[in-house]
């Protein structure tokens, strides 16, 4: 086994032609073995294999830096440089399913957001310079998705404008996202694919005048310097030329050789480089290559001879959604959706199929999709932007300034809202319901169960003069939670015996975590402790009759599945201030910290959510109240 003898970069110098091919064999079968037991992103880690192994056999990392946008294509980096036992990958104590400062120094963007990537190889070849680093070399690898992201072209307009400051960026152009990906830039790049006859006939050419006495040469200079001309006669001339970026490419993605010439000239090359390399995501395994919906992009656990799920999930949040927004749209003719090329991840597929002139995918392009709503709005539409919710951080400006100031109608249904666990701390959706709070006039829904989901998700899309957010967890919908009395706008869910006139505690349960606060409550009874349960289904605003019904308690507790700085607790807070409510409260949520990778359960046992950390508190809390304790059990720390 040649992987094995690889403990770093360098161990691949050595290597024939025929080894390297050999090697990338043996990487594919790696994969294939090691993913199919924990699952992740298979498909875009089969399509980077030559790549990965020719960038680092060109530059020579940590000292030249080798970065992914993304993240999810750097199991062949990890494999190549000293990390192979994929056992645990994305599991507590595992290997990160991302690049990892913690796990090696050849790590550098540890972000799982799209289209960053230019961004940090600018900085980095920045300096570079200004720190006289002349033999330090920035590579950065960028998919064609990842490129129709705005930040890429913030990027690219910097990096053009810098024609003597070296950066080789190399363009992973597997024609997917996801799905096929959209758009201009996409098409472009199929022209720009469709004209690899320039390279070979550019190469053709120079060996036969090379070859040709006296006249040769000259002639192949002259062409050569003529090179636009031709360029343009036998490829259309490329915007990245257009833009001011030298241009090498379209190069074939899996040929070891034709790379390493390819990525050696853009680093001889004494300013800004794009190589466009022509890659096939899930290459390799029948599977994936033959997956339709998105070549194995993200995987749970499957058999790898069939390619089949080990285990298939019970309905999920994102099932209920996908099925109520198909109903919604038979009825609703105003009803468009919108994807940031996340079509069947967020749960559109159905609503695409239903209604293929009412569905917009805008690319991996959050802010665009939240502003292009706006639009819509304002046009008399309904959009409904269906989106994971930390990538809507992305397009919190354009929620603001461009959504909420006009007063537009736009429904931001947020998935994978709370903790997501294996895709570590980028991924975790914790930050929308602090977010979100500060949005004049925004309203936010957060559903307990699939029966509220459908409720709220109707509710949201019935107001027009302000945007509402629908968020729920990733995975699968929980039990129904039904309500057993209704309080303003709030749901009941327990209730004291009548004859408690002053109910010890008034537990607020935001969302999916209903069940477990059910069973706080049950904890707390059994100390004797006499607890309200309220579900107030929308948390902004506040519901007015919730300062009142805290005012009938002795202590408030929150319990949400967001960061606890600016959540729901806060604005309950501040709501109680406001009504000049003084009952002690406290709120239990995600300590405001970056979270490594693990499973769900693990991340929220590590935290402190969880009904027997969250019951023990409130005991001592009680405890406190009646004297019978002079101070509180230490409360989790941010
Ligand atoms: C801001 C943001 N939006 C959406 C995603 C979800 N996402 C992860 S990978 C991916 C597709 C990336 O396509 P591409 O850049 O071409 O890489 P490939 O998987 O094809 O190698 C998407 C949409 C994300 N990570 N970040
Ligand atoms: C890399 C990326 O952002 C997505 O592929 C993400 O990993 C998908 O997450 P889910 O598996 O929760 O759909
Ligand atoms: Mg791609």
């Amino acid at each position: 086994m040649l992987l094995t003898r690889i403990k770093g970069p360098r161990d691949l110098d050595r290597l024939s032609q025929e080894e390297l091919d050999q090697l990338a064999a043996e990487i594919r079968s790696f994969l294939v073995d090691a993913v199919s037991k924990t699952g992740g992103h298979l498909g875009p880690n089969l399509g980077v294999v030559e790549l990965t192994i020719a960038l680092h056999r060109v530059f020579d990392s940590p000292k030249d830096k080798v970065l992914f946008d993304t993240g999810h294509q750097a199991y062949v980096h990890k494999l190549l440089t000293g990390r192979q036992d994929f056992a645990g990958l994305r599991s507590k104590g595992g290997l990160s399913g991302y690049p990892s400062r913690a796990e090696s120094d050849h790590d550098v963007i540890e972000n799982s957001h799209a289209s960053t990537v230019l961004g940090w190889a600018d900085g980095l070849a920045k300096a570079n310079e200004v720190l006289g680093r002349e033999d330090h070399h920035v590579a950065a690898v960028i998919g064609d998705g990842a490129l129709t992201g705005g930040m890429a072209w913030e990027a690219l307009n910097n990096i053009a404008a810098a024609k003597d400051r070296p950066l080789v960026i190399v363009v992973n152009d597997n024609e997917r996202s996801y799905g096929p990906t959209i758009g201009g830039l996409a098409n472009h790049l199929a022209t720009l694919r469709t004209t690899d006859g320039y390279e070979r006939f550019l190469a053709r050419g120079k060996e036969i005048l090379e070859r040709t006495p006296v006249v040769g040469k000259p002639l192949f200079e002259t062409l050569h310097g003529a090179k636009k001309g031709l360029k343009d006669f036998i490829a259309p001339q490329g915007m990245f030329e257009d833009l001011g970026l030298k241009y090498i490419g379209p190069i074939d993605g899996h040929d070891i050789e034709a790379l390493e010439s390819a990525l050696q000239r853009a680093k001889r090359f004494s300013g800004p480089v794009i190589v466009h390399c022509l890659t096939q995501k899930g290459r390799g395994y029948t599977h994936a290559e033959q997956d339709e919906a998105d070549r194995f992009h993200g995987i749970g656990p499957i058999h790898p001879d069939t390619g089949l799920p080990v285990s298939t999930d019970a309905a999920s949040w994102t099932s209920v959604f996908a099925d109520e927004m198909v109903k919604l749209g038979k009825e609703r003719k105003d009803i468009v959706a919108i994807t940031a090329a996340m079509l069947q991840p967020v749960g559109l597929k159905k609503f695409a199929d239903a209604f293929p002139d009412r569905i917009y995918d805008v690319g991996i392009a959050e802010q665009h999709g939240a502003t292009s709503a706006a639009g819509l709005a304002t046009g008399g539409a309904h959009p409904v932007f269906a989106v994971y919710a930390t990538f809507l951080n992305r397009a919190f400006d354009q929620v603001l300034m461009d959504v909420a100031l006009h007063k537009c109608g736009v429904t931001f249904v947020l998935d994978r809202a709370g903790v997501t666990g294996t895709d570590g701390a980028s991924h975790n959706g914790m930050w929308d319901m602090s977010i979100m709070q500060v949005v004049p006039g925004l309203r936010l829904a957060a559903p307990r169960d699939a029966e509220q989901l459908r409720a709220q998700l109707r509710e949201a899309v019935e107001v027009k003069d302000a945007p509402t957010v629908v968020r729920y967890s990733k995975g699968v919908v929980g039990p129904a939670v039904p309500a057993v009395g209704r309080i303003g706008g709030m749901d009941v869910l327990r209730a004291p015996g009548a004859d408690v006139t002053r109910p010890d505690v008034l537990l607020v349960s935001v969302g999916a975590l209903a069940p477990m606060c059910l069973e706080i409550a049950d904890l707390l009874d059994k100390q004797g402790i006499a607890t309200t349960v309220v579900d107030p289904r929308w948390v902004k605003p506040v519901d007015e009759a919730l300062a009142p019904l805290a005012d009938r308690h002795r202590v408030v507790v929150t319990v949400e599945d967001n960061g606890r700085t600016g959540g729901v607790g806060s604005a309950v807070s501040q709501a109680l201030r406001d009504a000049g409510v003084d009952v002690p409260l406290r709120d239990f949520g995600i300590p405001q910290r970056f979270l490594d990778h693990a499973s769900r359960k693990e991340v929220m046992a590590e935290i402190g959510l969880t009904a027997p950390d969250i019951a023990r508190q409130v005991t001592g809390l009680v405890a406190k109240l009646d004297g019978r304790y002079d101070s509180e059990p230490a409360a989790a720390v941010d």
